[in-house]
């Protein structure tokens, strides 16, 4: 059980619960190939049933962790930080974020958008669930849209969420990991038939690091 002051300095952001935190390359979407530090944040209740990290859900096995040992860490290896859960945005990213950017860094998120949008973002990486959808502040800032493809139905889900974000958002679909060999032909054919969306691998999976 964590104290009541951890409970209140977890609750402003202050302290965050950190699953795991890595220098590696950043492996999907826009800034693919790019080396960034990850900052993986417990916590998540949206439930995807084919979550590749189902490890970050529960927050109470994930250490309470001061945002100022955070930041010493990741500005060791790079101004290029990517937030990632778990779901960042069940934690009030404000302090966090605005820590990291005295040092000068590049903040990016991995979001579901399901949470109120707080923190200060350079790249905001909307990957939207049906199960829980984004608020709807999200979209109008989301600089790439990151839809999971499981099944033909996603393509039609992609379309009403391609919808809701700006005109310079960039449109991506990628494949969902175990069913990969199922998708990736369906996901080729419609990019080609509708050539505004790109295809996103996690690039991280075939080049074996983290
Ligand atoms: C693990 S999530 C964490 C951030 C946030 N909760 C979210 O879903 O955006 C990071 C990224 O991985 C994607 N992802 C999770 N499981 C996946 C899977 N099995 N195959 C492909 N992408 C997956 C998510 O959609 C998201 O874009
Ligand atoms: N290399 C690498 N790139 C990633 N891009 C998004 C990831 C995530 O889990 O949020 C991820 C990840 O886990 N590893
Ligand atoms: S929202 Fe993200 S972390 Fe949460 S279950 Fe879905 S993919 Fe996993
Ligand atoms: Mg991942």
């Amino acid at each position: 059980m964590i104290s009541e002051e951890t409970r209140e300095l977890v609750d402003r952001g202050v302290m965050l619960p950190l699953m795991e935190e890595f220098y590696t390359i950043q492996g999907e979407g826009f800034h693919k190939g790019t080396a960034a530090y990850f900052i993986r944040i417990g916590g998540c209740d949206v439930g995807c049933h084919w979550c590749d990290v189902k490890e970050s859900w529960d927050a109470e096995v994930h250490p309470p962790t001061h945002i100022g040992q955070i930041v010493e860490n990741a500005t060791k290896y790079s101004k290029t930080i990517v937030i990632t859960g778990g779901e960042p945005l069940t934690w009030d990213m404000t302090e966090l974020t605005g820590n990291l950017k005295k040092k000068g860094c590049d903040i990016h998120i991995e979001t579901s958008g399901a949470y109120d949008l707080t923190g200060t973002w350079d790249w905001i990486c909307l990957s939207p669930k049906k199960i829980k959808l984004p608020k709807e502040e999200i979209y109008p800032k989301a600089n790439e849209l990151k839809v999971i493809v499981f099944n033909k139905h996603d393509l039609k889900f992609a379309e009403e969420q391609a919808a809701k974000v700006s005109e310079d958002c960039i449109l991506y679909l990628q494949p969902e990991w175990s069913n990969r060999d199922k998708v990736i032909p369906m996901i080729v054919d419609y990019v080609m038939e509708n050539p505004k969306w790109k295809v996103s691998l996690q690039t991280h999976k075939y080049l074996n690091i983290p």
